[in-house]
């Protein structure tokens, strides 16, 4: 059974609604010592420091961190047809939805003769993280370079943890996905370790091969490889925190309970540390998702993880008054993921602020999103779908002015500027138009 929360009849800050929610252990400050020391000894002793954490973490150390072509090759050969067949349905579907993100260049005409255009320029060099501890990931190396790929993004690099049983090379399906998207470049780094080592670069096991640092380092991870992008932000851009997953629903009486229970399980499978909420108004649903809960749930070789999550001080059922304050708790909580399951689930969207992807009805359960709707997966996590969004074409991409003014534009400026300058007491600010109007005055001399 799922931990109740009563809030019916409440009224609640903002603060105390916060503090009232389920949520876990998956704050990676309860790790950043810990990672802080190994990001250090990664940035100074390089790559063999990362294989070394390999080791550790993930008991075995490939022969060198970058994954030689005829292993990506032959990892897509050996790669089932039905695979490949699904992995490319996703790519297609992925692909429509992340060029139609590609914003235009647009110039904006202040006055005659003064513009300011807006340019999108992608990033350098991208390190995407692709996980590979509890479960592998294939689709988070389609959710990572697809929305690249379409920024224009022209070098990047995908890492994901070493696998026992494939020679410490990352998982053959990873390595399959790269393969189909033509990536080339694949690290076998996983964890805090991969995100230090795309941060600071470094040089192979041959002495020679360099590895180059990266731009920007996306993707999700569990809680050490988010401690690590929080540390390494600043030596690189980080995109929003993608940590342990987390489902939120939002549902009433004419929700169907098996559909609701099945959907919390499903995101409750991929860490101890992941978070399934229901927030309903109805007791009969809660009674009966618990049902589901106890008699369905974790019959399959997830089990412990899920029995685990469901347990934890981050899961739980919320009971409110209606469903004014049932979005009142939704937008408090920011969810990775929300579901709607009401009557009117598509208005009460329209009117969510905060969460990573929204869900809508009985017939768009996150797996869909997992995997094949077109829209990405990697969210933000514990509460940063309040500020956050998921990862986009936009990520990979600056948008930058040029500002392009003739002299008429800008000597009809010039006095403004000026006075600012001299408020701000800049008086170098104040020459630079100055040299100018002394320029064009001299021009008017007979
Ligand atoms: N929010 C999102 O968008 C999103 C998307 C997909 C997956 N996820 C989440 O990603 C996570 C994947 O986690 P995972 O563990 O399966 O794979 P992972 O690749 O994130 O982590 C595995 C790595 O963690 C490191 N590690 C393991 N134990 C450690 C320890 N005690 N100390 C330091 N490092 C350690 C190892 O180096 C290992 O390579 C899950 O929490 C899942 O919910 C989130
Ligand atoms: N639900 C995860 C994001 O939290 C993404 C995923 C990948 N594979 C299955 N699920
Ligand atoms: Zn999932």
């Amino acid at each position: 059974m799922l931990v109740r929360t009563d809030l019916r009849g409440r009224t609640l800050t903002t603060a105390q609604l916060r503090a009232a929610m389920p949520r876990g252990g998956s704050d990676p400050s309860a790790v950043m010592d810990k990672v802080a020391a190994l990001v250090q000894d990664i940035h100074k002793h390089g790559a063999s420091a990362a294989l070394s954490y390999g080791e550790k973490f993930d008991g075995i150390r490939p022969t060198s961190v970058r994954v030689p072509a005829a292993v990506i090759d032959a990892a897509l050969d050996s790669t089932d047809d039905a695979v490949k067949d699904a992995l490319n349905e996703a790519i297609r579907r992925i692909r429509m939805v992340h060029a139609a993100q590609r914003p235009d260049r647009h110039t904006v005409t202040v006055v005659p003769g003064g513009t300011v255009t807006e340019k999108w320029i992608p990033v350098g060099r991208v390190g995407l993280y692709v996980p590979g501890g509890k479960a592998v990931y294939p689709s988070s190396v389609v959710m990572n370079v697809v929305p690249a790929q379409e920024a224009g993004v022209q070098s990047l690099v995908v890492a994901s943890p070493p696998q026992t049983d494939n020679d410490g090379w990352p998982h053959p399906t990873i390595l399959a996905a790269c393969a189909l998207l033509g990536v080339e470049e694949v690290w076998a780094v996983g964890g805090a370790q991969a995100v230090a080592l795309l941060a600071y670069g470094g040089v192979d096991t041959d002495d020679a091969t360099v590895l180059e640092p990266v731009d920007l380092v996306t993707g999700p991870g569990n809680v050490f490889v988010t401690a690590a992008k929080r540390l390494v932000r600043g030596v690189v851009g980080i995109d929003a925190e993608a940590g342990p997953s987390e489902i939120a629903v939002l549902a009433d009486q004419t929700a169907n309970p098996t559909f609701v229970a099945a959907d919390m399980v499903s995101q409750a499978e991929h860490d101890p540390l992941a978070a399934s909420v229901l927030i309903t108004d109805s007791e009969e649903l809660a009674d009966a998702v618990d049902m589901y809960i106890d008699t369905e749930a974790g019959k399959d070789v997830t089990a412990e993880r899920i029995n685990t999550a469901l347990a934890g001080p981050q899961s739980g059922i919320i009971l409110v008054d209606d469903m004014e304050q049932g979005l009142q708790v939704v937008n408090a909580y920011a969810a990775e993921h929300l579901e709607i399951h009401t009557a009117d689930a598509a208005t009460l969207a329209d009117r969510v602020q905060s969460a990573g992807a929204i869900f809508v009805g009985s017939y768009s359960p996150v797996p869909l999103g997992d995997y094949a709707a077109g829209s990405n997966h990697v969210l933000p996590t514990c509460g940063s779908a309040r500020y956050n969004a998921g990862l986009s074409t936009y990520t990979f991409l600056k948008p930058v002015h040029l500002i392009d003014y003739n002299e008429e534009a800008l000597l009809g400026i010039a006095d403004a500027i000026q006075t600012l300058a001299s408020e701000e007491v800049l008086p170098a600010h104040g020459t630079s138009l100055e040299v100018r109007k002394q320029a064009a005055a001299a021009r008017q001399q007979p």
